[in-house]
């Protein structure tokens, strides 16, 4: 396909935050429009300033603390009223006191909803569009309008779908967005209507899709495909009801299938950690699934694909996740063979094949211990715990041995404590200690701190950062196995552990105890400094 540019519009900020659950502060408003710049987007639309305080408050703050150096900031709201004098609304006033470069209005292009929902009749409307365009463009801004309902509008009358596209065009508008509001179009019905469009009145046309049939992205592909030279897409597809066309999905698309020039190949490597920087931002949990971006849009964990993989990792994967700054991972389980633990432990950094006794001895373990219920896809550091031993032939001596444990929770009203001992040895040393925590596995975890950190000092920095309980049996009752995954972080690294046992809190100190002996992977004993000797760990 021949290389083509693309208005790249991102909506995030405005139509984004029409999601449920999503509520960013200016600050963060702030920061989402700097990684979508740094991204490569042509046009970011900000808020609707006027009507939402927040979005007024953005603008004012964007014209001193925003130094965008690719995309131009894009104030959003709708045409003036009916019957009203355009210099004189307000909303309109609101608009170009933003001080953006860009202003894109929102108007009808369905009769019905001009009838009933703006209550004014469809040749006001058209003038309230075209007053609205010249008086913005006199003012010396670009103007998009988004034509609302556009699909369902032009299938109920096109002629007058169309006299909002020339009305606008004619006014100045330097392109006409068409809009899949309610989401519920199919790709036949937006390229032939895009087509239509284009043909029928000459105007550069946008699109602007929703997800409500799951066909955002197809839609808006669809519309390319038929000419429309501006897309419009929101960060993960946040958006109304069931969101917008993901511009993360759009730009891999775009650039990677098609090979159109929507952004430079570096800042399409930045694609992944853009992603990731704005969930950060947001709170919103991630799609894992999420096409290009997604943790998991490189990861392999059936068996029968790792075998391919092994040989060529184009072999499972449309595309090379380092263009969109992803990378691929391979996951073991009893989904997986040998083949799967090879790609996992290299990608540890171990130098094994499939071929080997050892890796075969592994695979069969994980097979073994998964149906007992244990999982290793996000235990890692358990799965390179297993794989040390297998490597080893034996199990490797332990930094610490653990001799016993016990945790102790009281409560009365309005109080429960929680306390938890280790007795534990290194080098042969007795210690014991005492933690208390807001549940058992804070106490334990505090515990081991309180034993170990003095003679492995590097412990001092791990921080327990996520525990996740499930119960494999419900059926069972309180005779069910739980499994308990825990993730330990240390400052640069972060590694996940597992444990199984019919008891909770055994499950949970498996996996403690997993996640502190990887920690120490490849340490000895920090040993006393000579100048201090080891202080009494007895509890108090
Ligand atoms: C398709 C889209 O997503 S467009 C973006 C939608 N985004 C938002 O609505 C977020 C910001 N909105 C707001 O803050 C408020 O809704 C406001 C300030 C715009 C209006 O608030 P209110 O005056 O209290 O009215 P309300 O929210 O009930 O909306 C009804 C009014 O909007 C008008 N309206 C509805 N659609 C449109 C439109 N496309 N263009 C202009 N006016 C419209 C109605 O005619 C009605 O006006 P009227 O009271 O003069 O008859
Ligand atoms: C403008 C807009 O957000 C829509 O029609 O969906």
């Amino acid at each position: 396909m021949a290389e083509e540019s693309l208005q790249l519009y991102d909506t995030t900020l405005r139509d984004g935050s029409q999601r449920e659950g999503m509520a960013l502060t200016v600050d963060e408003k702030l920061a989402v429009a700097r990684h979508l710049d740094a991204l490569g987007v042509g046009f970011i639309e900000g808020g609707w300033p006027g009507a939402v305080p927040r979005d007024t408050e953005f603008f004012r703050r964007a014209r001193t603390e925003l130094r965008l150096r690719h995309a131009q900031l894009t104030a959003f709201g709708a045409t003036r009223k009916a019957g009203a004098v355009v210099s004189a609304d307000p909303q309109v006033r609101a608009l170009l006191a933003a001080g953006t470069p860009v202003i894109t209005l929102v108007a009808k292009s369905h009769t019905g909803h001009v009838e009933r929902a703006l209550r004014t009749t469809l040749a006001e409307n058209l003038a309230m569009i075209g007053s609205t365009v010249r008086h913005l463009v006199h003012a010396g801004r670009r103007v998009f309008l988004d034509a609302e309902h556009y699909f369902d509008g032009h299938r109920l009358n096109r002629e007058y779908a169309l006299a909002v596209v020339r009305t606008a065009a004619e006014a100045g508008a330097e392109a006409v967005v068409l809009c899949d509001t309610n989401g519920g179009a199919l790709p036949d019905q937006v390229r032939q209507t895009v087509a239509d469009t284009i043909a029928a009145t000459g105007v550069p046309v946008g699109i602007h899709c929703h997800d409500d049939t799951g066909c955002a992205v197809a839609n808006t592909m669809a519309a390319v495909d038929a000419g429309a030279t501006h897309v419009q897409g929101t960060a993960h597809g946040y958006g109304e009801r069931c969101g917008n066309a993901d511009l993360f999905t759009l730009i891999g698309n775009l650039a990677l299938k098609q090979h159109r020039h929507v952004v430079e190949p570096a800042q399409l490597a930045r694609l992944t950690a853009t992603a990731r920087a704005i969930t950060e931002l947001t709170g919103i949990p991630p799609r894992t699934a999420a096409p290009y971006a997604g943790a998991s849009a490189f990861t392999h964990k059936a068996g029968l694909h790792a075998s391919a993989l092994r040989v060529d990792p184009g072999l499972y994967q449309h595309v090379d996740p380092d263009r969109v700054g992803n990378t691929m991972r391979a996951l073991v389980s009893d989904m997986g063979g040998r083949s799967s633990v090879e790609l996992k432990a290299r990608e540890l950094g171990y130098e094994v094949t499939a071929g080997s006794a050892e890796v075969a001895r592994a695979a069969a373990r994980i097979k073994d211990l998964e149906s007992d219920g244990y999982s290793f896809e996000s235990a890692d550091a358990s799965f390179e715990l297993l794989l040390r031993e297998e490597l080893a032939g034996r199990v490797p001596e332990p930094p610490f041995q653990v001799d016993s444990w016990e945790v102790a929770v009281a409560g009365r009203p309005g109080e429960v404590r929680t306390e938890a001992s280790v007795s534990l040895r290194v080098d042969g040393v007795p210690l014991t200690a005492t933690g208390h925590g807001n549940g058992p596995v804070n106490a334990l975890d505090r515990a081991l701190h309180q034993a170990l950190d003095p003679y492995f000092p590097q412990l001092a920095r791990l921080e327990l950062v996520d525990y996740r309980v499930r119960v494999l049996t419900g059926e069972t009752g309180s005779g069910a196995a739980t499994r308990v995954l825990v993730s330990y972080r240390d400052g640069e690294r972060r590694w996940g552990t597992v444990g199984v046992d019919q008891n909770t809190v055994t499950a949970s100190w498996h996996a403690l105890l997993d996640a502190v002996r990887y920690a120490l992977l490849d340490e000895v004993c920090a040993g006393r400094p000579a100048e201090s000797p080891a202080p009494s760990l007895a509890p108090a």
